[in-house]
């Protein structure tokens, strides 16, 4: 039997709270931080590890937190979400995305229809379209092949699949699987579509309208916006764009696509990027068979997150340590920094996967919680970072617990000797510095020069970004943030927030405004 209980009413969150401080500057130091590097680590799927060994946590910190999660039912609970339990109660609707890429319970039934089946169906569509473009079989009117694919979408229908898509470029690149450029048209910005516009040959380009809603602004906007671009070149804007929507969209039966691929509402836009919204873009660039090795590095860390073990369930770990530090220690941000460039758009799609996911003031029963829930995310791939705002991460007031992600190998191959070491290990020396900084600090008697160290970081290592590792690092991420949804009590599967400035926009556009917003509205000349 599952219960649903607030944070601050369970036992084992008062314990601890009451477990005493761990002095991680103290721990890390010397032998014992050498053994703490060995033993606080935690296999993966695809080569990773999680390392928490630079975090305030010991033995009896980890045995509360293993209280906590089974009082907080953490496994169970995950186990209801991909067996098909109503899970977002807010918008009483199943979350299915584990799905998209195995099963690892029950089968589900909703709507008539067994779901695994429906993404597969969904996959094998997309993936036969993508084999006709890329062999020629889907031209444009000229009977040409198309060379670009461009994605029309915004927040969780561009950020993932955009992050992803990056990711992956030059591996596909190295690996001889790159079919098709991508370009991604999000902003409303009108600078945004016309600049991709300008940099492509539309007469060669597919274009993939992605909103499973079907009635985003921006995303609508921007599909006109290409439309009229598509017009003036005289080509037929029908025969260059599909649309990956969910069935009960208005854009679901339209004759305006050449092929429709659909989602469901029980996949939330922010955890898409292995539905349709993902498949479409990531087939077309890479072909399917990437996509597919994409899916299977997520099952395998689906499989991981559901083991009851916490010390054998870096997700769960890891959301257990951050809920301590935000509610126990008090830390209000986190930041995310991968040292690869290829994860270059990685940040930018957690900022989304967990602050529209966990941003939330009240419970999953609409009650006022009285404890902090999300913190603020942020980050940067490293180095970049550390000559950006690393200066306030060591030395300023706030502590902000830190996610590094390093790699062994690079994904081009082309790297060069200088100074007796190549790029890549400068690369990785560096996170290795920086980890041990941030736990150590240095003490000097100029205060200026002083660091105090005591400030937390975990690491995810892994060999290669790669299809596979792509798909396990970002199940780690929606797993921990799930995880973390269920130890608040707080719904992570719906965003309320965002409504009110779409409804005020909407009103400005009418000029239906007073007050204030009429005097923005002036001020800005709309
Ligand atoms: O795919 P859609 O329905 O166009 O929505 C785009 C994005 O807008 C949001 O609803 C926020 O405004 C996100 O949750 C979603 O990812």
């Amino acid at each position: 039997m599952i219960t649903w209980n607030n944070l601050d009413t369970l036992d084992s969150y008062k314990e601890l709270s009451k477990a005493s401080r761990v002095n991680l500057a103290e721990v890390m130091s010397g032998e014992n931080g050498a053994e703490r590097v060995k033993n606080y680590s935690i296999p993966m799927a695809e080569g990773f590890s999680y390392n928490y060994a630079a975090k305030a946590v010991d033995d009896d910190v980890l045995d509360a937190l293993v209280k906590l999660a089974k009082e907080a039912q953490l496994a169970e609970k995950f186990k209801a979400l991909y067996n098909g339990e109503v899970v977002n109660t807010g918008e009483k609707r199943l979350v299915l995305h584990h799905m998209t890429r195995g099963q690892l319970g029950d089968a589900v039934n909703a709507d008539g229809v067994d779901k695994r089946a429906f993404y597969v169906e969904q996959q094998n569509r997309i993936a036969d379209f993508a084999n006709k473009v890329h062999a020629g079989e889907i031209t444009n009117a000229a009977g040409e092949k198309f060379t670009t694919v461009v994605q029309i979408g915004i927040g969780g229908s561009d950020l993932g699949p955009r992050a992803m898509y990056l990711a992956l470029e030059n591996w596909a690149k190295k690996n001889n699987t790159f079919k098709m450029e991508a370009k991604f048209i999000s902003n409303v910005d009108p600078d945004d579509a016309a600049a991709v516009l300008n940099s492509i040959d539309v007469a060669h380009s597919i274009f993939v309208l992605v909103s499973k809603s079907g009635t985003t602004l921006e995303t609508l906007t921007n599909e006109s916006f290409v439309k009229d671009a598509l017009k003036k070149a005289g080509l037929d804007a029908s025969k260059h764009m599909i649309a990956v929507t969910s069935e009960t969209s208005p854009l679901a039966k339209s004759d305006d696509y050449l092929a429709a691929f659909f989602m469901d509402d029980y996949i939330g836009g922010r955890f898409s990027s292995t539905s349709a919204v993902g498949g479409a873009v990531l087939s077309l660039a890479f072909g399917p068979e990437v996509f597919a090795q994409f899916l299977e590095g997520a099952a395998a860390e689906d499989k991981l997150s559901a083991n009851e073990d916490v010390l054998k369930n870096p997700e769960m770990l890891d959301a257990l340590i951050g809920v301590y530090e935000r509610n126990v220690l008090g830390y209000p941000c986190t930041a995310v920094l991968p040292y690869s460039q290829a994860l270059n758009r990685f940040p930018a799609h957690l900022q989304q996967l967990d602050m529209e996911s966990n941003g939330k003031s009240v419970n999953r029963f609409g009650e006022p919680v009285s404890y902090p829930t999300g913190p603020v995310i942020f980050g940067e791939p490293g180095t970049n970072g550390q000559h950006s705002f690393y200066q306030l991460l060591h030395q300023g007031t706030d502590i902000v617990p830190l996610q590094f992600v390093g790699f062994k190998n690079n994904q081009i191959g082309t790297d060069v000797v200088i100074q007796d070491s190549t790029s890549q290990q400068k690369l990785c020396a560096n996170v290795a510095a920086q980890i041990v900084a941030f736990a150590c600090g240095k003490s000097d008697e100029n205060r200026n020069k002083n660091f105090e160290g005591g400030r937390p970081s975990s690491i995810i290592i892994g060999d290669q970004v790669n299809p596979g590792s792509l798909g396990a690092l970002l199940a780690h991420f929606e797993n921990k943030i799930m995880f973390q949804g269920f130890l608040w009590n707080v719904n992570s599967f719906d965003q309320e927030g965002v409504q009110l400035g779409k409804v005020l926009a909407k009103r400005v556009l009418a000029h239906e405004t007073d007050g204030a917003l009429k005097v923005f509205s002036d001020l800005l000349n709309i």
